[in-house]
């Protein structure tokens, strides 16, 4: 049995063919002949002598009998043609994975019009798995490899049916049979011997990639296009390397491409991916992402214009997209970015497979077969144009990748410094563990020395480490080889980055600002790839915040609207309809990440879906709890601003604004308790946000969208000096002496206004006054008048009897009783020629207030008002003899929604949006 392997071992791929034809039709032969008729042929094989074959072309067995059908050619067309005039593309085993994905690739390959194309193909999804599960079961003497071998023979069977027919489908499966047949002598060989050698296994396996490449040039040929298959064994030829990898031997590939190319010329070639041949004809693999490699040498070997990668995503992402749902694909990336992609980690390319193309210049497409709208990712050498633009920090840090399980290990002791070897003695301990090394960081004061590597190598490494440092650990030289585990790898990749300041400091800044602790460091000197190593733990929650950080605009603001009764649901209305215009206009980014009301709340990690807040909300809303909205939309790392809009009336929230700023969270409101609150917790949070880079906007407070806490601000800055602010402020009081004629009830009117929305919650804050009073106060400390509520004498036109109602429905049930006194008062001013107008007035000259219902002639300003209107006069220095006038509706929904967006607006630009 020992020779019977040996002779496997040195077999050659060229045999088969013919080594079965004694044994495909009789599987029934004694397992001791077929085991010598393989040996015998194998053996041959290694002496150089050829026994005969069935119907071979010069140069193999295997694809003779398509040439014979193929179509002439005269011989300037022999000669291989290189460079521009050849695209190259590959497919994977998911694009071949069923016969309608087959005729798609063939499909995709027509409409390439390229002269001249290459076409890689891998085995149809699946496949290789089960002619590695063949030789397993084979080895291990398990019977089912026979019916498992059957199962291979229907599903390619099967596949041709759907694709061919005729002459095509006939030629495929007369070799589908003899190939199954050869195997299933092979595979009784291996259950013989009990054990497979790697290039046995290799050729077993080789057969999927076979079988695909040739259904495809059967449905391309059927099409009436020129069109051959390749076994690439025949052309490609690799030396294997150490570490389970090969190395192309490019001159001998392409002297072979070049025959290969003569005998059988044509316009499109069906090659088979990830199989190859050593120099003696032993059938080898190209390893992992073999098809992929395949695929860049021979691009490299056709000097192709371009190799298409062809897989199932749109291309290569910013960053893992089930780690970081805001990562976008990249248009192009240089080769070396790739090339640092894939090491981190990212699903890229295999860094090898770059290697080929980019010796030429040759581009890489990475696109989606299944979605072919998708432009893909372009991986060549960085334009001229790219380089010059600065502008963007996406185009510095182009992508970033993680390594999870990983251990730290440091080697530390003053014994290290200066002493020459000690670095070579640490890396020679780890490499005869075979650990890998993933990344090394040593500071220059030579204290310690710690790198990465794989969690399940560090036991073995610390072990080898400690034997090898016994003496030193023993005698202080070192004080320790530690070991640090649950470790994750974050790394920036950018050719950009090389030679442009502050790259590092975004970055570290984005980690601090997460508060990520950064445990070691790397950058080489290329510049191309900034390392950090992390706690495990703490790894997503890195990638998400320094992905946002280079990625998301710097405007993009984390929400959590509070109250979404009339005002806030008009606001996520109105946010919903201009989302996408601030987003794609003025980069500015606004997600509401929670809505909290009083009893329920609604919270989402990426922002809420504001054409079905309502809906998402009864499905997945959980109950209101302040603590736990305010760290949910703040504590979310990836976004870098927080913003909370209180669209309530309620004084215990706006009790937290101080908490929230001193938090570093902007704060948005048109709720008027806080500045019309107890006076030193008015100045304590103002002065607050004047020592803070954090920004509370409070314009919907008075006037509702009118500018009027801005227009104050603007005269106060500017070094004019207030006199007199004197307005109708209330919208519904407005509205209700505007509307209050003709005869018509005042509890009308009052239902009316509420209806309309003008109303506070309760319609009591407005007719009792206490609404205008806080308006009044917010204007007199905007202009620096210490005053409290309760300084402002206020005209309440709440009847006595009704300001004990228990609820705003009660009251208004109620009110229709006091209709007659209203009644009065309206008939007396009438009867003189006057109207009435409910006013507040900041007397800042005399530094006092007061709010009470006045009579003007029908001429004066404040008498020609309509619907809601607010009319603020402001005297000041400069506008003493006629005051500056903010007259329009300063009550409602839209309008007082609108003031609120306004200011979030504000925030953006305070943050750095464009003007
Ligand atoms: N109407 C207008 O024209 C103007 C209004 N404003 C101000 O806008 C604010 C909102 O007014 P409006 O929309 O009319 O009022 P609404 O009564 O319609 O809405 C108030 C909302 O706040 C919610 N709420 C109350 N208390 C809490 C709490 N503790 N936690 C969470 N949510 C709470 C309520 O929730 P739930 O429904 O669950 O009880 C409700 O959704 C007020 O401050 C008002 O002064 C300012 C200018 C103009
Ligand atoms: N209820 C208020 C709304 C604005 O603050 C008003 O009527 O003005
Ligand atoms: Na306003």
């Amino acid at each position: 049995m020992a020779s019977f392997s040996a002779s496997l071992s040195h077999f050659s791929y060229i045999s088969p063919t013919n080594a079965s034809t004694s044994l495909q039709h009789d599987n029934k032969i004694p397992d001791s002949q077929c085991a010598f008729l393989l040996s015998r042929r194998f053996h041959s094989l290694r002496k150089g002598i050829t026994l005969p074959r069935r119907k071979e072309s010069p140069s193999t067995g295997i694809h003779a009998s398509f040439t014979d059908v193929s179509l002439d050619v005269s011989m300037e067309e022999k000669q291989l043609p290189k460079g521009e005039s050849w695209s190259v593309h590959k497919f994977g085993g998911t694009c071949m994975g069923s016969s309608q994905r087959i005729k798609n690739v063939g499909d995709i390959v027509l409409n390439d019009d390229s002269e001249r194309k290459l076409v890689v193909v891998s085995a149809m999804s699946k496949v290789t798995d089960m002619m590695y599960d063949l030789i397993h079961k084979a080895q291990s003497r398990d019977e089912s490899y026979i019916s498992s071998l059957d199962a291979v023979l229907e599903k390619h069977s099967s596949t041709a049916h759907d694709m061919l027919d005729g002459d095509y489908l006939a030629t495929f499966l007369s070799k589908l049979h003899e190939d199954i047949n050869n195997l299933k002598a092979m595979l009784r060989a291996i259950y013989i011997a009990g054990h497979a050698t790697e290039s046995f296994a290799d050729f077993v396996v080789g057969h999927g990639e076979l079988w695909s490449a040739q259904m495809l040039s059967l449905v391309i040929r059927k099409n009436g296009t020129d069109c051959k298959w390749m076994d690439t064994r025949e052309v490609l030829i690799v030396n294997p390397t150490g570490s389970n990898q090969v190395d192309p031997d490019y001159l001998e590939s392409e002297q072979r491409l070049e025959k290969w190319y003569s005998l059988n010329p044509c316009k499109v070639i069906i090659a088979t991916g990830f199989i190859a041949s050593t120099p003696q004809k032993i059938p080898t693999t190209l390893k992992r992402d073999g098809s992929d490699f395949s695929a860049a040498i021979m691009g490299a070997l056709f000097r192709a214009r371009q190799v298409t990668i062809w897989t199932d995503v749109d291309g290569v992402y910013s960053a893992d997209p089930r780690k970081v749902s805001e990562a976008v694909i990249l248009k192009t990336l240089s080769y070396q970015e790739a090339w640092e992609m894939s090491y981190f980690g990212a699903n890229v390319l295999h860094p090898r497979t770059i290697i080929p193309v980019m010796r030429y210049g040759i581009p890489i497409l990475i696109r989606n077969i299944f979605n072919l709208s998708a432009p893909g990712t372009k991986i060549c050498h960085p334009s001229v144009s790219d380089n010059e633009d600065r502008t963007n920090m996406q185009n510095f840090v182009k992508g970033f990748a993680t390594i999870d399980n990983l251990a730290l290990v440091n080697v530390e002791g003053t014994g290290m410094a200066g002493v020459p070897g000690t670095a070579s003695a640490i890396f020679g301990a780890v490499k005869d563990v075979g650990a890998n090394v993933i990344m090394i960081s040593q500071a220059s004061s030579e204290h310690s020395v710690c790198f990465a590597v794989p969690e399940k190598e560090v036991k073995a490494v610390a072990e080898a480490l400690q034997s090898r440092f016994r003496q030193a650990l023993d005698n202080g030289r070192l004080s320790q080889v530690a070991v640090i585990p649950n470790c994750s790898i974050l790394a920036a990749v950018g050719q950009k980055m090389a030679s442009t300041p502050g790259v590092s400091a975004t970055l570290f800044n984005a980690l601090a600002k997460a508060n990520i602790n950064v445990r070691a460091i790397a950058q080489g000197c290329s510049e191309y790839n900034i390392t950090v190593v992390v706690k495990r733990e703490d790894c997503i929650k890195a990638l998400r915040a320094v992905h946002s950080r280079f990625y998301l605009s710097r405007t993009t603001i984390a929400m959590g609207v509070i109250g979404p009764g009339l005002i806030g649901s008009t606001l996520l209305d109105q946010l919903r309809d201009q989302a996408s215009v601030l987003k794609e206009e003025f980069n500015i980014d606004l997600r509401v990440m929670g809505i909290l009301g009083s009893k329920s709340m609604l919270l989402s990690d990426v922002g809420i879906d504001l054409a079905r807040w309502k809906e998402l909300r009864e499905e997945k809303g959980e109950v209101a709890d302040l603590e736990k909205f305010v760290q949910h939309v703040h504590g979310n790392h990836f976004i870098p601003n927080t913003a909370l809009v209180d669209c309530t009336a309620d004084s215990v929230i706006a009790g937290y604004y101080y908490d929230w700023l001193r938090k570093g969270i902007h704060v948005v409101t048109p709720n008027k308790k806080a500045n019309s609150g107890p006076l030193d917790q008015y100045l304590r949070l103002r002065a607050l946000q004047r020592q803070s880079y954090t920004h509370y906007f409070y314009e919907a407070t008075v006037g509702a969208g009118l500018p009027i806490v801005s227009t104050l601000r603007g005269l106060l800055e500017t070094g004019d000096k207030i006199l007199q602010i004197e307005g109708i402020f209330s919208g519904t009081l407005s509205y209700i002496f505007n509307n209050f004629k003709d005869g018509r009830a005042f509890s009308d009117v009052v239902a009316e206004a509420k209806e309309a929305g003008y109303t506070e919650p309760d319609p009591r804050d407005d007719l009792s006054g206490t609404d205008v009073a806080r308006k009044v106060i917010i204007l007199a400390r905007e202009s620096g008048l210490k005053l409290e509520l309760s300084n402002i004498p206020v005209e309440s036109l709440v009847p006595e009897p009704l300001r004990v109602c228990a609820s705003a429905q009660e009251f208004m049930q109620q009110l229709p009783k006091f209709d007659p006194e209203f009644a009065k008062k309206q008939e007396d001013a009438e009867n003189a020629g006057e109207v009435l107008r409910y006013v507040g007035v900041v007397d800042v000259t005399n530094q006092k207030g007061v709010v009470e219902l006045r009579r003007y002639k029908k001429d004066h300003p404040f008498a020609q008002l309509s619907g809601a209107d607010n009319i603020i006069a402001f005297t000041t220095r400069r506008y003493k003899n006629q005051p500056l006038i903010v007259r329009g509706p300063g009550a409602g929904a839209q309008v007082t929604a609108g003031g609120i967006f306004s200011d979030i607006l504000r925030l953006a630009s305070y943050l750095g949006a464009p003007s």
